[in-house]
């Protein structure tokens, strides 16, 4: 379904070799390396076969802002010297080597885990992916779904951001410049107008959920503008080409306010139509698919409870 090869300045990067229709599975992976906190990476990494050690060291790495600084050289000195490690400057050296190859190139589990892989460590990030990654815990695998069509020798991208659907440019920018060392050149950070493209429509409703939260309705009337605040946002998200799951889960919240308000119908459509994009993005044997289809029962159970 994909091959991995070069993506210009961005490195090597994943390649679709047919067209890859939306919710399609397209790895699941178990990771090659997990850790706990930076402390874990050298001797997590150092315990690995040889072959394992040196693809690691074959990762890219940024010389950007994650560079390894001053404090990480202490800091790797201290640590070698609590695992009984002669600091030596060699050994800090490929402390330091190979802590920035993981910082560039892991992904979250969630759980504070974090962790380096063969081939999803080769997806490089998008502000407007096509695909999303997420961890089963039921396989032990990291997965990656497309969440829209993808066309054959189109790259496929993940974000390494959580999406709120509101980051404006400079914030994502930052974070990732700070996080894994590089300045974003996605569809939309290099948008050069603004005007009613992905930065004004953010900024709008940036605004619109800062009303929101000042405001003041009554208890009732609230419900019902929040409703309409997160149908506000599902157009952003929608409109912004985001099908990840942070977008069911926003169906989801529908759908519980509905049921609140009484319009049960309503509820029940939002529901449905949350839970299959949760399915899309995460597969029916995750766990957070599981977790969703539960909270969606319980919900759908009151409704039963209140029909008269
Ligand atoms: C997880 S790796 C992705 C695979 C990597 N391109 C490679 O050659 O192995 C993350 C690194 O890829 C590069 N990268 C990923 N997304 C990028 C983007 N949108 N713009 C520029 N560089 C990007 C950065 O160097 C980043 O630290």
């Amino acid at each position: 379904m994909y091959t991995i090869r070069t993506a210009g300045l961005k490195g090597l990067g994943v390649f679709a070799t047919t067209h890859i229709p939306r919710g399609t599975r397209i790895v699941a992976e178990a990771p090659l390396v997990t850790v706990k906190g930076e402390r874990e990476v050298y001797g997590a990494i150092t315990r690995l076969p040889q072959r394992d050690i040196a693809f690691i060291r074959a990762l890219s790495v940024n010389a950007g802002n994650n560079a390894i600084s001053i404090l990480d050289r202490a800091r790797a000195a201290w640590n070698l010297i609590s695992t009984s490690t002669l600091p030596t400057p060699s050994i800090v050296r490929d402390y330091s080597a190979l802590l920035s190859a993981f910082r560039n190139n892991n992904f979250d589990l969630g759980a504070g885990v974090q962790a380096l892989f063969t081939e999803i460590s080769r997806f490089n990030h998008s502000c407007i992916p096509s695909c999303q990654g997420n961890f089963n815990s039921a396989l032990g695998k990291f997965t990656v779904h497309a969440t829209r069509g993808i066309e054959a020798g189109e790259e496929m991208t993940v974000s390494y951001l959580g999406e709120s659907g509101v980051a404006l440019r400079e914030e994502r920018r930052g974070r990732l410049w700070r996080g894994f060392g590089f300045w974003c050149g996605c569809g939309i950070c290099d948008e050069v107008s603004d005007d009613g493209g992905s930065e004004g429509r953010r900024t709008g409703m940036r605004d619109r959920l800062r009303e929101f939260a000042m405001g003041s309705a009554d208890s009732n009337g609230r419900g019902h503008v929040e409703v309409d605040v997160l149908g506000e946002l599902i157009g952003l998200f929608e409109s912004e080409g985001l099908g990840g799951r942070e977008l069911g889960m926003i169906y989801l919240s529908v759908a519980e306010k509905h049921a609140h308000l009484g319009n049960h119908e309503d509820a029940r459509r939002s529901a449905a139509r949350g839970l299959r994009i949760e399915e899309t993005c995460v597969g029916s044997d995750s766990p957070l698919y599981h977790d969703s289809v539960q909270r969606m029962r319980r919900m759908s159970m009151q409704l039963t409870d209140e029909a008269p």
